[in-house]
């Protein structure tokens, strides 16, 4: 569905270097897969997103959508793709229905054939009944839900989702994952970006991890977890201002029951197959953490150990 070979997309800036927001990337998506690009704000995820909707060109390298050429086949891909924008760019001033008409006329589809795909988007992201409510009156949640039916309006093979879930709450977000999953299995090729590593987890069979505009790992969610981090990790935190104090004590006291104990300035990350057996060793020692909490490791994980940063500052 998509191949990239050192793909490069830079910015002009008056006066200035150009910027380089993607150095050289290599991808390949394949049909009915859910791809995920994840990184921080500022990883070159958005400016690979839109090379990919073939509505921004590209500066490097070689890039092919469905087959096709995006700097000479543009329409035709925009055409087969359905697009799902960082912000929502539904028109405030229509009802949700008439949104869905509207969008399904820019791609020239008949009259009749816009309203039987429109019903039938609704139905799909449980919208049915707000079909004639204005825009500006849904929740954040239903405003990206209407997003993604206005995105299959004109029966995409692929569709492309920018941060689908930034900014909502953890209820419609996991109504968002659901539907998005049932799409997958639909036969709809996926392609999302975003700084999640949960949304990244639950919805990505493959990813690459993105980092100042390169890939720095790539593979399944359990596989990434499997090659960069432990199974378990011990979180640690002590009084404020005493995180970074206590990091030598606490590696003393775990010894080699951790492989690593990384410091954040609000906790002490210790990475160990058995992390009751470090959170024990740290008492043992006679240490005094104001909260203690074991958990299996996470994409988060691999991120830092990648980069030595968060992915969400
Ligand atoms: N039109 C532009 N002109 C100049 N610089 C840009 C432009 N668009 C993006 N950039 C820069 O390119 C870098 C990558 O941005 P991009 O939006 O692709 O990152 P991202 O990983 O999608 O992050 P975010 O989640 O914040 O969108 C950033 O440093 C950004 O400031």
């Amino acid at each position: 569905m998509i191949s990239a070979r050192g793909l490069r997309k830079s910015f002009q800036q008056k006066g200035q270097e150009p910027f380089e927001a993607v150095r050289g990337i290599d991808v390949e998506v394949r049909r009915g897969e859910a791809f995920g690009f994840l990184g921080p704000n500022g990883a070159g995820k958005s400016s690979t997103m839109r090379m990919i909707a073939a509505v921004s060109p590209v500066s490097g390298g070689s890039l092919r959508i469905l087959g096709l050429d995006p700097a000479t086949d543009g329409s035709q891909i925009r055409g087969r793709i359905g697009v799902c924008p960082q912000e929502d760019s539904l028109d405030t001033e229509l009802t949700v229905a008439e949104n869905l008409y509207v969008y399904g006329r820019y791609f020239g589809i008949g009259r009749a054939e816009v309203r039987r795909r429109a019903a039938a988007q609704l139905e799909f992201v449980q919208l049915t009944e707000r079909g004639g409510a204005k825009v500006e009156d849904l929740s954040g949640g239903m405003k990206r839900r209407l997003t993604i039916a206005r995105s299959m309006i004109n029966d995409p093979e692929m569709v492309l989702l920018d941060e689908p879930t930034t900014g909502l709450d953890p209820q419609a977000r996991h109504v968002l994952w659901d539907r998005l999953f049932r799409l997958k299995q639909q036969g709809v090729t996926l392609v999302i970006t975003t700084h999640y590593m949960d949304e990244a987890e639950q919805l990505c069979d493959r990813l690459v991890v993105m980092d100042k505009g390169l890939i720095v790992a790539e593979g399944s969610p359990a596989s990434l977890i499997a090659e960069y981090s432990t199974r378990e990790v011990a979180e640690v935190r002590f009084g404020i201002g005493e995180n970074e104090s206590s990091a030598g004590a606490v590696e003393s006291a775990v010894g080699r029951r951790a492989e690593r104990v990384e410091v954040l300035p609000d906790r002490l990350l210790i990475y160990a197959a058995d992390g009751e057996a470090a959170v024990a060793a740290v008492h043992d020692a006679g240490l005094q953490p104001v909260a203690t909490l074991v958990r299996r490791s996470s994409l988060e994980d691999v991120f830092l150990r990648l980069t030595g940063r968060t992915l969400v500052d």
